[in-house]
């Protein structure tokens, strides 16, 4: 069995490709960082150092890495004859990724069972996404067969991956929590064997409590930590305004979620306070400026701040924590995030309204609108 993961960085290595080895599968990592491909190609295995409560120490071997911005060819056939294929690049990458997929599926021989493709980012239906950008490079007759190739699934997955000591080599020290959700429709009757990972009916319920108490809480973390002027997300937590301020964000999320999902209350309050130990692990050096990341993308319409938000004024809830969350994101000022600089430059140059429109996507209609643009009118000075 043979699985291509596109993505060889911290969630990677640290996490998919380690449960699709120890799943049977033989990983091909596929990557542009060249050093890193280099470097996985002499190694003949690297480690997976858990943190944490039940941590486990793994050995991952067996595995290939394809640079697959120079030798791209190569990588499209071992994707015509792979079992699986994952992503763990970013959500804004997967357009770049698409094509190859596209040209593996082109050329896979017919009597293959389908190509189980699943992107694991953070991001709600990802790999709908990734399966759009597939569409978009083959055309409009060819779908139908092409498309017949495939089983596209939309996952859920979380693991706190930091970023790495400058010295770890290829090896990746991981917090022991992990969670990979997968939908399982898409497989009909031929539901890949991963015994980590739990396959559902209904992912939306998962990614949603994922993105929204995970990923919101720390985002929350990190910008107020990062406003306040720390540089770890322990440190933040050490702060304790922040951590008031995060749990009355999660406090919202967790209202519409429970509302939304049918989620038990009490089972979803044990789940954010469990997430709050989790961030404060004291064994992962984790900082703001990760966490924090490409603030365009947390501030979009479906992402952790805006999509909750949006829907709880929606049903009548006034999200005050989120919005003074969001306020927090705008003042995320990191020169090397390209995003920062872009949303810097925004908030110098465009009108509060603009900011919200084009980063946030929220039109003057919307009921979350003025909240927000007098958050943006606030980091102005205005
Ligand atoms: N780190 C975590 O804690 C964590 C947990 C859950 C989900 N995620 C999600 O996983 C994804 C990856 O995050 P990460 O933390 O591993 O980031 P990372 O930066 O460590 O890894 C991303 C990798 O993608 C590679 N890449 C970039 N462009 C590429 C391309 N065109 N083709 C192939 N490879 C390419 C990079 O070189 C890098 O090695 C993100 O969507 C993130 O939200 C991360
Ligand atoms: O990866 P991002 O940029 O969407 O979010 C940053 C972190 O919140 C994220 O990587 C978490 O560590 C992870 O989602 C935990 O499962």
């Amino acid at each position: 069995m043979k699985a291509i993961h596109f993505g060889a960085g911290n969630i990677g290595r640290g996490f998919v490709g380690l449960l699709l080895h120890e799943a049977g599968y033989e990983v091909v990592f596929a990557d542009v960082n060249s050093t890193l491909i280099d470097a996985l190609h002499a190694a003949p295995s690297y480690e997976v150092h858990e943190k944490g409560e039940g941590a486990r120490q793994h050995t991952v071997t067996g595995f290939r890495a394809i640079n697959s911005a120079t030798d791209s060819d190569a990588l499209i056939d071992e994707i015509a004859t792979a079992d699986i294929v994952t992503t763990a690049v970013g959500p804004n990458i997967l357009k770049l990724v698409a094509p190859l997929i596209a040209a593996g599926l082109a050329r896979r021989a017919v009597s293959l069972p389908p190509l189980a493709v699943m992107a694991c980012e953070n991001a709600i239906n990802a790999t709908d996404l990734l399966a759009e950008h597939v569409h978009s490079h083959v055309t409009g007759a060819d779908w139908p067969a092409v498309s017949a190739r495939a089983a596209f699934a939309n996952t859920a997955v979380d693991r706190i991956v930091p970023n790495q000591a400058a010295d770890a080599g290829l090896t990746v020290t991981v917090e022991a929590f992990y969670e990979w959700v997968i939908e399982r429709g898409a497989f009909g009757d031929a539901v890949p064997v991963i015994p980590g990972a739990t396959f559902v009916d209904n992912l939306l319920p998962y990614i949603e409590r994922k993105l929204f108490t995970v990923n919101t809480g720390h985002a929350t973390i990190a910008y107020l930590g990062s406003r306040a002027g720390v540089s770890t997300i322990a440190e933040a937590l050490d702060v304790p305004a922040v951590v008031l301020a995060a749990r009355a964000v999660l406090e919202e999320t967790s209202a519409l979620l429970v509302a939304k999902h049918g989620l038990d209350e009490a089972a979803q309050r044990a789940y954010r306070e469990k997430i709050l130990v989790r961030f404060s692990n004291p064994a992962l050096l984790d900082t703001v400026e990760r966490v924090g990341r490409q603030p365009l993308r947390k501030l979009s319409r479906n992402e952790r701040f805006i999509g909750p938000a949006a829907e709880l004024i929606e049903s009548g809830l006034m999200p005050e924590a989120l919005v003074g969350a969001i306020g927090a994101v705008l003042s995320f000022d990191v020169a090397s995030d390209e995003q920062s600089v872009e949303l810097q430059r925004m908030l110098k140059t465009e009108s509060a309204e603009q900011v919200v429109l084009q980063v946030c996507g929220l039109d003057a209609a919307h009921p979350l609108f003025a909240s927000v643009v007098r958050e943006v009118r606030r980091a102005q000075g205005l």
